[in-house]
């Protein structure tokens, strides 16, 4: 890898995260996450070393994220960009549209197949993890609750079928893209779902000319690829104590 492709570089780069399956393993329940030390001290570092040019963009609400990645308090994207955390610390909130009958309705339908279902602001996740053969099921439930309810898109991720706002983790990035200390660097973006596809289209637009690094297996259009969230740990800790360029190994061509 040459210093021209160097993946991240913390003095130029903007780092965007996302959070499940990247930095942390799945785990059957959304509560059921492990963040390690060792984690939590690679993002505290980089932090500090990258003059707080990095973020967590996520699915999640920003409590949660909060929640699970504490005492760090990081500039954050939550509910896939519905609200976002600024670097100096500012909540934006975006207006999203009132989900309390959506949810009411599909409350119903979890509770009457055992499934979770997550309420967040403006958003509703359905959870079929621990019922696969429900998939479809769910799918076609999601969306034709959608067609009575405009102002959502239907997202699928892993295991999961979600209702969020028409916004994606792309505009997130692209919003913290405009503010310091983000502003004028090379944004890189790292994520592991359909739902990071958006922002792997953003950082890599002749706009943004950055760089998509899409964790473990299956379609993308990110440019590069990396295994699984314990190598993004290394990947991250790489580049804190190493000069340019970092090792090869950990990174591969995405193509597709
Ligand atoms: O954008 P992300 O940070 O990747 O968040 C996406 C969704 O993550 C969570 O669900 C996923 O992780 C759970 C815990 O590992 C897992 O049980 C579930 O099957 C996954 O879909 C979270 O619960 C959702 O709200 C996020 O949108």
């Amino acid at each position: 890898m040459t210093e021209h492709n160097y993946p991240y570089d913390r003095a130029a780069d903007a780092l965007f995260l996302d959070f499940d399956g990247t930095l942390v393993d799945l785990a059957s329940e959304p509560g059921g996450v492990l963040v390690s030390p060792a984690l939590i001290e690679a993002l505290q570092r980089l932090q500090q070393e990258s003059g707080g040019a990095i973020a967590i963009v996520s699915g999640r609400p920003m409590d949660e994220l909060d929640h699970f990645l504490k005492p760090l308090r990081l500039p954050l994207a939550g509910v896939h960009g519905a609200e976002r955390r600024t670097a100096d610390g500012s909540v934006v909130q975006q207006p999203v549209p009132d989900a309390s009958h959506l949810q009411q309705r599909l409350q119903a339908f979890a509770d009457s197949h055992g499934l979770l279902m997550e309420r967040k602001r403006g958003a509703v996740a359905l959870h079929y993890r621990h019922q696969p053969h429900l998939e479809s099921l769910c799918i076609e439930t999601m969306s034709a609750a959608l067609q009575q309810e405009p102002g959502f898109s239907m997202l699928r991720g892993k295991m999961v079928v979600e209702a969020k706002p028409h916004i994606n983790k792309g505009d997130a990035i692209a919003a913290f893209m405009r503010e310091a200390p983000f502003r004028g660097r090379r944004p890189v973006f790292i994520g592991d779902d359909v739902t990071d596809e958006a922002g792997f289209a953003w950082v890599q637009s002749e706009v943004a000319k950055g760089l998509g690094i899409k964790v473990g297996n299956g379609a993308t259009q990110a440019g590069l690829r990396v295994d699984n969230p314990a190598a993004v740990l290394s990947l991250l800790q790489q580049s804190l104590t190493r000069a340019l360029p970092a090792s090869p190994p950990l990174l591969t061509p995405a193509s597709g």
